[in-house]
């Protein structure tokens, strides 16, 4: 370990909103962070794609490189802070190469690790290296930290939560203002909260890259973004978000993850939660994390998913974690002893949301029921909508049943004759 006076030595890759956070961060609370780390924690060099950008920070005092690989190499950098991102390419292989010089990693790439985790952490313990990555899940959240430390005494019964925040936007969103879908993806767009690619958001891809790694230090498991099941918002209608408030509910892009005695259940889709539960009430762009512990019971982490500053902040605390000389195997135990998950489709019984459009004729909702009936599934509340047309809105919450009993029931529904077109399912997760 170093000696308490000895400055630790940044070289950051990428300069965008995370990047220059974090530069802001060190330059406007120098003597705090030092106070806090016990050293001074010192930017020696940077790097982004175009050197000329006007970056809106003072960034005359670090020596800038042009190829980020080149701060893996340098004699003057302890720690290689990676905030590019993507999973492959240039930020893989400046981290790689960081290890493989002796250098510690910060970054903030849920999609790298979610993807290569298990091999990076292998090469970063091999190398006596530590990656950090409390910003890659949930933002500004310390969910990364609550979980390896806090909870470190207990068996994680669930982990689950709302890690997308754009998601969480449109779909709260769409609720206030009554706006269609569509209408509302384009507002995000025109606001910047979509990721480049946006089907990365939208399609669930992003948040479920953070619920894979928080699955593997929940249970010990090697990061298995394969096994997550992935449905994202884009089949979300404002009908249903509609009718599902009426029901007493709220729609919520919600990755729920649980270890059972079938396999690693992992699962990111559009759920029903109660309207006045925690994740319910949870408005905007806000993440919340909620893990449940054999000893702790339920914890409940809310707060800024996004942004420079909660993200840069996030990136600080894993920084001073290193400056202060704490080391901690990658994934909470050490990478050889992760287990490879058992993938399990999910199973746990839960009560469904149905909506359906039925042919307004005698014996049309008898049929439904038949269908249900014939399934096991029972029927908890039903209501049917006022209409003038032939088509008679109706909308059905049901007992606890198995996802197999719904996936059955919405292939024979259409085949009743009384259905237009295609009948609606969420879960509703109990929370
Ligand atoms: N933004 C957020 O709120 C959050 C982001 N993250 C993660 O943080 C990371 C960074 O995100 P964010 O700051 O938003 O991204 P930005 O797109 O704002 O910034 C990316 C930076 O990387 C630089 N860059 C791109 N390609 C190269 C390259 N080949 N060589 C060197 N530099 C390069 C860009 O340079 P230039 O500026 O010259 O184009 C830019 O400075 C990602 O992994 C992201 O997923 C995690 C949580 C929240
Ligand atoms: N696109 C992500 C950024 C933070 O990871 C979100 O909307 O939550």
């Amino acid at each position: 370990m170093s000696a308490p006076s000895t400055p630790l030595r940044l070289g950051i890759a990428g300069l965008g909103t995370v990047g220059i956070g974090v530069v802001k961060i060190i330059q406007a609370h120098a003597d705090l962070l030092a106070a806090r780390a016990g050293r001074p924690v010192q930017i020696t060099a940077i790097c982004a794609r175009d050197r000329q950008r006007n970056r809106d920070a003072d960034l005359s005092g670090y020596d800038w490189v042009d190829r980020a690989t080149d701060l893996a190499t340098r004699e003057d950098v302890d720690v290689v802070v990676e905030l590019i991102g993507g999973d492959e390419g240039i930020a893989k292989d400046t981290m790689e190469l960081a290890l493989d010089n002796g250098k510690d990693v910060v970054t903030a790439n849920k999609a790298l690790l979610a993807i290569h985790g298990q091999a990076l952490a292998e090469r970063a313990e091999a190398a006596g290296r530590v990656i950090r990555f409390e910003a890659a899940v949930a933002g500004g959240i310390p969910v990364i930290k609550t979980m390896t430390e806090s909870l470190a005494g207990n068996r994680i019964r669930r982990v689950m939560g709302v890690m997308n925040g754009t998601c969480n936007y449109i779909l709260t969103r769409m609720q206030s203002a009554g706006l269609p879908y569509e209408t509302v993806f384009e507002e995000a767009r025109q606001l910047g909260y979509l990721e480049a690619d946006p089907t990365l958001d939208v399609g669930g891809i992003d948040a479920s890259h953070k619920l894979a790694i928080l699955s593997s230090i929940a249970f010990g498991t090697r990061v298995a973004f394969d096994g997550v099941e992935i449905e994202g918002i884009e089949r979300v209608s404002i009908d249903d978000i509609n009718r599902a408030a009426d029901m007493g509910y709220r729609i919520k892009l919600l990755g729920v993850a649980q270890m059972t005695a079938r396999g690693l259940e992992q699962r990111m889709s559009p759920c029903l939660v109660p309207a006045d539960s925690p994740l319910g009430q949870l408005e905007g762009g806000t993440n919340m994390v909620v893990i449940e512990g054999d000893a702790v019971g339920q914890i409940v982490l809310r707060g800024a998913g996004a942004g420079e500053g909660p993200t840069a902040s996030a990136v600080l605390s894993d920084i001073i974690e290193i400056a202060r000389g704490v080391r901690m195997p990658v994934f909470g135990q050490p990478a050889a002893g992760l287990a490879s998950p058992q993938p399990a489709r999910t199973a746990v019984p839960a009560a469904y949301y149905l909506r359906l459009t039925l042919a307004d004729k005698p014996g049309a909702l008898a049929k439904v029921a038949t269908v249900l009936g014939d399934g096991g599934i029972s029927i908890d509340r039903m209501r049917q909508y006022g209409h003038e047309s032939g088509e008679a809105p109706v909308l059905i919450v049901t007992h606890k049943t198995t996802p197999e009993a719904i996936e059955h029931a919405m292939e024979v529904l259409p085949r009743t004759g009384v259905i237009t077109g295609e009948p609606v399912e969420l879960r509703i997760e109990e929370v």
